[in-house]
Protein backbone atom coordinates (compact mmCIF):
# COMPACT_ATOMS: atom_id res chain seq x y z
CA UNK A 1 0.00 0.00 0.00
CA UNK A 2 1.18 3.15 -1.13
CA UNK A 3 0.65 5.97 1.99
CA UNK A 4 -0.73 9.53 1.35
CA UNK A 5 0.83 12.22 3.61
CA UNK A 6 -0.53 15.45 3.12
CA UNK A 7 1.52 18.21 3.24
CA UNK A 8 -0.07 20.81 5.07
CA UNK A 9 2.47 24.11 4.26
CA UNK A 10 -0.33 26.15 2.64
CA UNK A 11 -2.41 25.82 5.33
CA UNK A 12 0.45 27.41 7.13
CA UNK A 13 0.69 30.03 4.31
CA UNK A 14 -2.67 31.42 4.36
CA UNK A 15 -2.95 31.52 8.07
CA UNK A 16 0.10 34.01 7.99
CA UNK A 17 -1.12 36.04 5.52
CA UNK A 18 -3.32 37.53 8.49
CA UNK A 19 -1.28 37.03 11.50
CA UNK A 20 -3.85 35.19 13.27
CA UNK A 21 -5.40 31.67 13.30
CA UNK A 22 -7.09 31.26 10.20
CA UNK A 23 -6.97 28.49 9.35
CA UNK A 24 -6.39 26.75 12.50
CA UNK A 25 -3.13 24.12 11.19
CA UNK A 26 -3.61 22.08 13.83
CA UNK A 27 -7.47 21.22 13.08
CA UNK A 28 -6.75 21.39 9.34
CA UNK A 29 -4.00 18.50 10.16
CA UNK A 30 -6.71 16.85 12.34
CA UNK A 31 -9.36 17.09 9.77
CA UNK A 32 -6.72 15.95 6.86
CA UNK A 33 -6.14 12.35 9.12
CA UNK A 34 -9.79 12.20 9.81
CA UNK A 35 -10.92 12.42 6.14
CA UNK A 36 -8.01 9.66 4.92
CA UNK A 37 -4.54 11.13 4.99
CA UNK A 38 -2.40 8.59 6.30
CA UNK A 39 0.69 10.81 7.40
CA UNK A 40 1.03 15.38 7.47
CA UNK A 41 3.98 16.69 6.23
CA UNK A 42 5.46 19.78 7.19
CA UNK A 43 9.11 21.75 5.93
CA UNK A 44 9.45 24.15 7.81
CA UNK A 45 11.97 26.77 5.99
CA UNK A 46 14.47 28.84 7.54
CA UNK A 47 12.41 32.01 7.28
CA UNK A 48 9.10 30.29 8.99
CA UNK A 49 7.19 31.67 5.64
CA UNK A 50 4.91 28.77 6.21
CA UNK A 51 5.26 26.29 8.60
CA UNK A 52 7.07 27.49 12.01
CA UNK A 53 8.53 25.74 14.23
CA UNK A 54 6.37 26.28 16.96
CA UNK A 55 4.06 24.37 14.53
CA UNK A 56 5.99 21.27 14.12
CA UNK A 57 6.32 21.49 18.41
CA UNK A 58 2.17 21.64 18.38
CA UNK A 59 1.62 18.87 15.53
CA UNK A 60 3.59 16.23 17.20
CA UNK A 61 1.44 16.50 20.22
CA UNK A 62 -1.87 15.48 17.84
CA UNK A 63 -1.02 13.95 14.86
CA UNK A 64 -2.27 10.05 15.33
CA UNK A 65 -1.00 9.28 11.64
CA UNK A 66 2.87 9.61 10.95
CA UNK A 67 4.52 13.11 10.87
CA UNK A 68 6.81 13.76 8.27
CA UNK A 69 9.30 16.27 8.57
CA UNK A 70 11.03 17.79 5.87
CA UNK A 71 14.08 20.35 5.49
CA UNK A 72 17.74 20.80 5.43
CA UNK A 73 19.24 19.62 8.35
CA UNK A 74 20.92 22.84 9.69
CA UNK A 75 22.09 23.17 13.30
CA UNK A 76 18.30 24.64 14.17
CA UNK A 77 16.47 22.17 12.04
CA UNK A 78 18.93 19.17 13.85
CA UNK A 79 18.02 20.68 17.00
CA UNK A 80 14.06 20.95 16.10
CA UNK A 81 13.93 17.27 15.36
CA UNK A 82 15.87 16.61 18.13
CA UNK A 83 13.39 17.98 20.57
CA UNK A 84 9.85 17.13 18.78
CA UNK A 85 11.38 13.29 17.17
CA UNK A 86 8.91 12.82 14.37
CA UNK A 87 8.06 9.09 13.05
CA UNK A 88 10.33 10.45 9.70
CA UNK A 89 12.41 13.25 8.90
CA UNK A 90 13.15 13.73 5.01
CA UNK A 91 16.27 15.32 4.29
CA UNK A 92 16.19 18.05 1.83
CA UNK A 93 19.10 20.69 0.27
CA UNK A 94 17.60 23.24 -0.34
CA UNK A 95 19.20 26.71 -0.04
CA UNK A 96 17.42 29.21 2.13
CA UNK A 97 15.83 31.38 0.03
CA UNK A 98 14.90 28.59 -2.48
CA UNK A 99 10.80 28.90 -3.40
CA UNK A 100 10.43 25.34 -3.20
CA UNK A 101 12.57 22.55 -3.24
CA UNK A 102 14.44 22.07 -6.81
CA UNK A 103 17.28 19.65 -6.50
CA UNK A 104 17.95 16.50 -4.82
CA UNK A 105 21.30 15.51 -2.77
CA UNK A 106 24.63 14.96 -4.33
CA UNK A 107 25.26 11.78 -2.38
CA UNK A 108 28.37 11.65 -3.39
CA UNK A 109 29.77 14.85 -2.76
CA UNK A 110 27.72 14.49 0.09
CA UNK A 111 28.14 11.08 1.60
CA UNK A 112 30.40 11.71 4.49
CA UNK A 113 27.94 14.44 6.10
CA UNK A 114 25.14 12.73 5.35
CA UNK A 115 26.19 9.31 6.57
CA UNK A 116 26.66 11.56 9.90
CA UNK A 117 23.00 13.15 10.37
CA UNK A 118 21.22 9.81 8.92
CA UNK A 119 23.25 8.06 11.99
CA UNK A 120 22.46 10.64 14.36
CA UNK A 121 18.34 11.01 13.29
CA UNK A 122 18.41 7.05 13.25
CA UNK A 123 19.86 6.92 17.19
CA UNK A 124 16.82 8.91 18.00
CA UNK A 125 14.36 7.16 16.67
CA UNK A 126 13.13 8.87 13.44
CA UNK A 127 13.30 7.17 10.10
CA UNK A 128 15.20 8.91 7.49
CA UNK A 129 14.51 9.66 4.06
CA UNK A 130 16.55 11.82 1.43
CA UNK A 131 15.65 13.53 -0.75
CA UNK A 132 16.90 12.55 -4.59
CA UNK A 133 16.41 12.73 -8.26
CA UNK A 134 16.28 9.65 -10.08
CA UNK A 135 19.65 9.45 -10.78
CA UNK A 136 20.92 5.56 -10.47
CA UNK A 137 24.33 6.91 -9.30
CA UNK A 138 23.08 8.79 -6.57
CA UNK A 139 20.56 6.12 -5.67
CA UNK A 140 23.38 3.86 -5.16
CA UNK A 141 25.85 5.90 -3.27
CA UNK A 142 22.71 6.61 -0.67
CA UNK A 143 22.98 2.98 0.56
CA UNK A 144 26.31 4.22 2.56
CA UNK A 145 24.72 7.03 3.91
CA UNK A 146 22.44 4.51 6.23
CA UNK A 147 19.46 5.70 5.28
CA UNK A 148 15.86 3.95 5.73
CA UNK A 149 13.94 5.47 2.70
CA UNK A 150 14.80 8.27 -0.36
CA UNK A 151 12.08 10.58 -1.59
CA UNK A 152 12.48 10.75 -5.39
CA UNK A 153 11.81 14.48 -6.39
CA UNK A 154 8.79 14.03 -8.83
CA UNK A 155 8.90 17.77 -10.46
CA UNK A 156 10.51 16.41 -14.06
CA UNK A 157 8.31 13.59 -13.81
CA UNK A 158 4.88 15.97 -13.33
CA UNK A 159 6.37 18.33 -16.12
CA UNK A 160 6.73 15.79 -18.39
CA UNK A 161 3.55 13.61 -17.78
CA UNK A 162 1.06 14.85 -20.35
CA UNK A 163 3.64 15.33 -23.28
CA UNK A 164 5.11 11.34 -22.78
CA UNK A 165 3.91 9.74 -19.50
CA UNK A 166 6.42 6.42 -20.33
CA UNK A 167 9.76 8.91 -21.10
CA UNK A 168 8.78 10.91 -17.88
CA UNK A 169 8.29 7.70 -15.90
CA UNK A 170 11.53 5.73 -17.16
CA UNK A 171 14.05 7.03 -15.15
CA UNK A 172 11.96 7.18 -12.01
CA UNK A 173 11.21 3.62 -12.88
CA UNK A 174 15.16 2.91 -12.59
CA UNK A 175 15.81 4.47 -9.74
CA UNK A 176 12.70 2.80 -8.22
CA UNK A 177 13.80 -0.46 -9.38
CA UNK A 178 17.47 -0.22 -7.87
CA UNK A 179 16.37 0.98 -4.62
CA UNK A 180 14.13 -2.25 -4.16
CA UNK A 181 17.44 -4.04 -5.32
CA UNK A 182 19.36 -2.25 -2.64
CA UNK A 183 16.96 -2.89 0.02
CA UNK A 184 16.19 1.02 0.18
CA UNK A 185 12.32 2.22 1.12
CA UNK A 186 10.59 3.84 -1.32
CA UNK A 187 8.86 7.46 -1.07
CA UNK A 188 8.07 10.16 -3.74
CA UNK A 189 7.03 14.15 -3.83
CA UNK A 190 6.73 17.51 -5.49
CA UNK A 191 3.95 18.67 -7.98
CA UNK A 192 2.30 15.27 -7.56
CA UNK A 193 -1.57 15.69 -8.73
CA UNK A 194 -5.00 14.16 -9.46
CA UNK A 195 -3.75 13.81 -13.54
CA UNK A 196 -0.10 12.22 -12.80
CA UNK A 197 -0.16 10.72 -9.46
CA UNK A 198 -2.19 6.99 -10.65
CA UNK A 199 0.53 6.53 -13.45
CA UNK A 200 3.07 7.20 -10.85
CA UNK A 201 1.82 4.47 -8.24
CA UNK A 202 0.73 1.88 -11.37
CA UNK A 203 4.74 1.77 -12.40
CA UNK A 204 6.73 2.39 -9.43
CA UNK A 205 7.50 -0.79 -7.70
CA UNK A 206 7.60 -0.66 -4.10
CA UNK A 207 6.70 3.21 -3.39
CA UNK A 208 5.56 3.55 0.35
CA UNK A 209 4.64 7.11 0.63
CA UNK A 210 3.96 9.78 -1.40
CA UNK A 211 3.45 13.34 -0.05
CA UNK A 212 1.43 15.80 -1.94
CA UNK A 213 0.52 19.66 -0.54
CA UNK A 214 0.65 22.12 -3.00
CA UNK A 215 -1.93 20.60 -5.95
CA UNK A 216 -4.11 19.06 -3.31
CA UNK A 217 -4.76 22.46 -1.21
CA UNK A 218 -5.60 24.30 -4.80
CA UNK A 219 -8.32 21.22 -5.66
CA UNK A 220 -9.43 21.37 -1.81
CA UNK A 221 -10.53 25.21 -3.03
CA UNK A 222 -13.06 23.52 -5.74
CA UNK A 223 -13.98 20.04 -4.09
CA UNK A 224 -13.34 20.26 -0.39
CA UNK A 225 -10.96 18.76 1.64
CA UNK A 226 -12.72 15.51 2.60
CA UNK A 227 -13.66 14.90 -0.80
CA UNK A 228 -10.34 16.08 -2.09
CA UNK A 229 -8.38 13.74 -0.17
CA UNK A 230 -10.69 10.98 -0.75
CA UNK A 231 -9.76 11.31 -4.63
CA UNK A 232 -5.91 11.19 -3.65
CA UNK A 233 -6.17 8.34 -1.83
CA UNK A 234 -8.24 6.82 -4.63
CA UNK A 235 -5.03 7.32 -6.91
CA UNK A 236 -3.55 5.09 -4.89
CA UNK A 237 -5.53 1.99 -5.07
C1 LIG B 1 10.59 18.53 -0.30
C2 LIG B 1 9.60 18.86 -1.29
O1 LIG B 1 9.43 18.18 -2.22
C3 LIG B 1 8.80 20.04 -1.31
O2 LIG B 1 7.78 19.83 -2.19
C4 LIG B 1 8.31 20.80 -0.20
O3 LIG B 1 7.88 20.15 0.90
C5 LIG B 1 7.38 21.87 -0.63
O4 LIG B 1 7.82 22.98 -0.01
P1 LIG B 1 7.07 24.37 -0.21
O5 LIG B 1 5.67 24.16 0.26
O6 LIG B 1 7.84 25.32 0.65
O7 LIG B 1 7.13 24.69 -1.67
N1 LIG C 1 7.78 16.11 -0.37
C1 LIG C 1 6.89 16.72 -1.27
C2 LIG C 1 5.83 17.43 -0.57
O1 LIG C 1 5.75 17.34 0.64
C3 LIG C 1 4.80 18.18 -1.27
O2 LIG C 1 5.20 18.76 -2.46
P1 LIG C 1 4.10 19.59 -3.31
O3 LIG C 1 2.93 18.64 -3.53
O4 LIG C 1 3.69 20.74 -2.46
O5 LIG C 1 4.79 19.96 -4.57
Amino acid sequence: MTKLSVNINKIATLRNARGHNRPDLLQVALDCERFGAQGITVHPRPDERHIRYQDVRDLKKIVTTELNVEGNPTPDFLALVHEVRPEQVTLVPDAPDAITSNAGWDTIEHQIYLLGVVTELKAIGCRVSIFLDPDLAMVKAALATGTDRIELYTEAYAQQYAQNPAAALAPYRAAAELAKELGIGLNAGHDLDLENLAYLHQNLPGLEEVSIGHALICDALYLGLENTIQLYRRQLQ
